[in-house]
């Protein structure tokens, strides 16, 4: 009995030892170190919000930075502020993702990246029924075709660089685009899209040593948000707020904290953390830590997502029963 007991203990505890060694074995890709110091870094989207947050750090980190966004009066004010906060002078590029010669011109010009980070983003939020197909395009437009376009255009050169070191390609999703929300078809099947996208490149980059990342904020406290804001149907911010909320510059550390590690997904915040456990699916996953706790935690987490399910769609039913008495 003391002997099956024994027996039945040191199974209990070397259980989950053996999990960690044999998922240490067989996580692929590798694990990777990608550092920032006097690479180039281009930044999309840089003038404003998380973009500009980006460029603030890379260039503090010893980076030469590039960033684009259309409008060249907000790409002098953001050279402006990083200039007298960080001293450094960042290249800027005036285009618009959705013109592939424009973007072609200017990454020519700018040079061969080290780090792209195509985080150019825009998000109405309306729901199908009332949002003009004019919008949706509008949406999946720059922030799926855009991100194509400026993947197209960066990525010979990156293949070649002459400096062999490892090279990241970064995607901004957004935590809805690991799940749906209401008031988001379009913006969600944009970053939904870019996931899609960012797996496949995964697997055809992983021969020249570029990585992929992507990257999934929660609500940020950017210009573009409270734009965002004036328009936002009230379901879509009530279900949103179970993300949390965050500000741009630590979205901005996070983002490189996982860029530098060659992180796949990089969650922001502990929700979102949650969320990509939850989402996890066939994704890479570089760190054993994290894919013993996909594997051990799917099924709890799986509860804990029907649960926020359970409390939206009681949000909704909540809405449309004042709606009616009103
Ligand atoms: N703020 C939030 O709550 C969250 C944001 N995100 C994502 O983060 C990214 C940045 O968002 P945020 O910082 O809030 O946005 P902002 O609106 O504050 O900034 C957007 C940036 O993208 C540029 N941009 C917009 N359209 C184009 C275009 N067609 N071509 C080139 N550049 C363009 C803008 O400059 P210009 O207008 O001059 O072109 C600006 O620099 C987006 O991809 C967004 O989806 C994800 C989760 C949450
Ligand atoms: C299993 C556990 C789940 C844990 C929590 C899930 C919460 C999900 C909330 C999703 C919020 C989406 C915010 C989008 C922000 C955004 O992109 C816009 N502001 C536009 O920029």
């Amino acid at each position: 009995m003391a002997d099956l007991n024994l027996a039945f203990i040191s199974l209990v505890l070397l259980l989950p030892f053996a999990l960690l060694l044999f998922l240490y074995l067989i996580v692929r890709p590798r694990p990777v170190r990608i550092s920032l110091k006097s690479r180039h870094v281009f930044i999309t989207g840089g003038s404003s919000g998380i973009g500009l947050a980006l460029a603030h750090q890379a260039a503090t980190e010893g980076a030469r930075v590039s960033i684009l966004a259309r409008s060249l009066k907000k790409l002098e004010e953001a050279k402006d502020a990083i200039r007298l906060s960080t001293g450094i002078d960042v290249a800027v590029y005036a285009a618009d993702v959705r013109d592939y010669d424009a973007i072609l011109k200017a990454v020519d010009e700018a040079g061969p990246i080290d780090v792209l980070i195509v985080n150019q983003g825009v998000f109405v939020p309306q729901e199908l029924a009332e949002q003009e197909l004019d919008e949706v395009k509008f949406m999946l437009d720059v922030n799926l075709l855009g991100t194509f376009n400026m993947i197209k255009a960066a990525l010979p050169a990156m293949k070649n660089r002459v400096d062999r070191r490892p090279a990241s390609i970064a995607l901004m999703s957004s935590q809805a685009g690991q799940v749906g929300i209401y008031g988001y078809t379009a913006y969600s099947a944009s970053k939904f899209g870019i996931r899609g996208l960012a797996e496949a490149l995964q697997q055809e980059v992983i021969g020249d040593d570029i990585h992929v990342s992507l990257i999934f904020p929660p609500d940020t406290d950017t210009p573009g948000f409270a734009e965002e804001q004036k328009k936002r149907p009230e379901l879509t911010t009530i279900i949103a707020a179970g993300g949390g909320s965050m500000k741009p510059e630590l979205v901005a550390k996070k983002a490189f904290n996982g860029i530098k590690s060659g992180s796949f997904i990089i969650p922001c915040n502990f929700e979102g953390t949650l969320l990509s456990i939850a989402t996890a699916g066939l994704s890479p996953q570089r760190s054993f830590f994290m894919a013993f706790i996909e594997v051990v935690g799917a099924g709890v987490i799986r509860i804990v997502a029907l649960c926020f399910q359970w409390v939206w769609y009681g949000s909704i039913e909540k809405w449309h029963a004042q709606r009616n008495r009103t």
